[in-house]
């Protein structure tokens, strides 16, 4: 692979899930930008309000310095809904690429409730569906549809991605 990607979408779209397959079957590092976070935003988002603009720039910096610091490859799971946070990604490091994971509110309802416990709770859904913006045609990516299984995920992606750059 040759450059960074970054696994993107709505949360419960399956970016940790796909993201960390994709990596296994790259051989490349993997990472979660959930895990990179401050308490702070976890606990905003644990008590029912969406980020905004403020609270997610400080932790794209942080992202984006992850991608910079994989120029040789690897795989981060980070919602990265505006066009303006993928800007900011791209500011850090201009080679990256994304796929979307792009799925409807029903499929990603029902999955959201297999994994009670997690801290972004489903109502918040609604709020990153209106925040989503698609990727432009000019930005380097693929969008995937996420009803399929994983595996068919994965081999989607890497023949779009073979595709994309042909
Ligand atoms: N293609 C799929 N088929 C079936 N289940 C899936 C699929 N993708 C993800 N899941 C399941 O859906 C749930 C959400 O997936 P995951 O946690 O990877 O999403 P996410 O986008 O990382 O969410 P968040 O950003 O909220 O952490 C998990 O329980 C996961 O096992
Ligand atoms: O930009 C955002 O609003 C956040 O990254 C969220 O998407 C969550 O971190 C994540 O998806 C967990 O569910």
């Amino acid at each position: 692979m040759g450059s960074p990607l970054v696994v993107m979408g709505v949360s419960g779209s399956g970016k940790s899930t796909v993201g960390a397959a994709i990596a296994q079957r790259l051989r490349v590092p993997f990472a979660d930008a959930d895990d990179f976070h401050p308490p702070e935003n976890i606990a905003k988002m644990s008590s029912g309000q969406a980020l905004d603009d403020n609270d997610r720039h400080p932790w794209l910096d942080t992202i984006g310095e992850w991608l910079a610091d994989h120029p040789e490859g690897g795989v981060m799971s980070c919602s990265a809904l505006k066009r303006k946070y993928r800007d900011q990604l791209r500011a850090h490091c201009p080679d990256v690429r994304f796929v979307h994971l792009d799925g409807t509110h029903s499929v990603i309802t029902k999955r959201q409730a297999s994994r009670p416990g997690h801290f972004m709770p489903p109502s918040l859904l609604a709020s990153q569906f209106e925040t989503l913006e698609a990727l432009g045609g000019d930005e380097r990516g693929v969008v995937i549809d996420i009803d399929q299984s994983i595996d068919d995920i994965v081999e989607n992606y890497l023949t779009a991605t073979t595709t994309e750059e042909n």
